[in-house]
């Protein structure tokens, strides 16, 4: 099929969402990112899984891993090819190696005996409004960086933070990459990320916690990038991390790798634009398949013209209550698809 068979419409439940504009056919290709515009590899698994391909590089035979270092990048490689694909295409102006040096630095000049410590504390409120929010990032905003005299005072993050760190630190090198036009952006562009649905508000008030942790994550980025002077304009205020922030909640993808036994680990996160255009659905005519650094997306039976194209973000053997937890707790949203409806009838 030559032209893309859907398009982007408004869903009549709000948002939007990617509709058959013609029959396709069962086991179509229907869309691939090429590569996501953000992601990040959990710090355990650094040393086991390609940082380019994303392959989990354990070789049984030699019961060694194969994954070779990019020397001076904390960055691991399955193989040579890897390697130079991505000191071609992610590693530019050696930005990225230079950010995953100095992220672990800092970490390692972090108090241990800190972490965890959640603070400020006027931030715990219950009723958290957009309001507290906005005023919150503007004061962190306002807070002057420590001298050199204060070096030690790095704020203290556990260690999905630091992960969260590399992750927003892709997207600021992706950011500078495509504003210096040093590479055409792949498929999506920081404006096409600007208009992904923004959960911060929803995601803050269920979690509250979590606004103290973003600042801290924020002021931690900024004593990193503010040695880069590349990469400086894009911290001098919260804007490019805000907007991530806001947008990784309901939208990227978790980094699996599936064993022979069929069980799945998740390696990391990914965000991949276009793709986060796929609604949810209890009984999906879409599944996704990661090949290498891209997500490609097939039906999984014949689409009329006009049904919506949707995937599952959840495991749909689950009950109708499960499923329905899940979505609310992590998803944010009532899932509105007529496989919970007949089963919500039925109870
Ligand atoms: C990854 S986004 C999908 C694209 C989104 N509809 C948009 O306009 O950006 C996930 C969001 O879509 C909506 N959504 C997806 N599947 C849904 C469903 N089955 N029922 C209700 N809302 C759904 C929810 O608002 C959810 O937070």
């Amino acid at each position: 099929m030559d032209s893309i068979p859907f398009r982007r419409e408004t869903t009549w439940y709000g948002g939007r969402g990617l509709f058959a504009t013609e029959p396709i056919p069962k086991g179509t290709l229907l869309h691939t990112c090429p590569a996501p515009y953000a992601s990040v590899i959990y710090r355990v698994f650094r040393k086991e899984v390609c940082g380019h391909c994303f392959a989990y590089s354990f070789d049984a035979r030699r019961n060694a891993w194969n994954v070779k270092l990019e020397a001076g990048s904390g960055i691991w490689f399955c193989g040579e090819k890897c390697r130079d694909d991505w000191i071609r295409d992610e590693n530019v102006g050696q930005l990225i190696g230079g950010m995953n040096v100095a992220v672990d630095k800092l970490a390692k000049n972090m108090d241990k005996r800190a972490a965890g410590q959640i603070f400020p504390p006027e931030l715990l409120v219950s009723n958290m409004t957009q309001e507290v929010i906005d005023r919150a990032w503007a004061d962190a905003e306002s807070a002057s960086l420590p001298t050199d005299a204060q070096a030690g005072s790095a704020p203290v993050l556990e260690e999905l933070e630091l992960d969260t760190v590399r992750f927003l630190l892709s997207a600021v090198v992706r950011r500078y990459i495509e504003d210096s036009a040093q590479t055409a952006p792949l498929l999506n562009s920081w404006a096409d990320l600007l208009q992904l649905q923004n959960n911060e508000l929803q995601y803050i008030c269920g979690r509250p916690y979590v606004l103290a942790s973003q600042l801290r994550i924020y002021a931690f980025i900024r004593r990193i990038v503010s040695s880069v002077p590349l990469l400086a304009p894009y911290l001098a205020t919260s804007e490019t991390v805000r907007a991530v922030l806001a947008r990784d909640q309901g939208n990227v993808f978790g980094m699996y790798e599936m064993s022979q036994e069929g069980d799945s680990e998740m390696l990391g996160w990914s965000m991949y634009v276009s793709a986060s255009y796929f609604n949810h659905d209890c009984a999906p005519n879409v599944r996704k398949e990661r090949a290498g650094r891209a997500l490609l997306f097939y039906t999984t039976r014949d689409v009329d013209l006009g049904e919506e194209l949707c995937i599952s973000y959840i495991d749909i053997t689950d009950t109708v209550a499960d499923r329905r937890k899940e979505l609310s707790l992590n998803w944010y949203f009532d899932c509105v698809c007529q496989r919970c409806k007949r089963e919500l009838e039925k109870t």
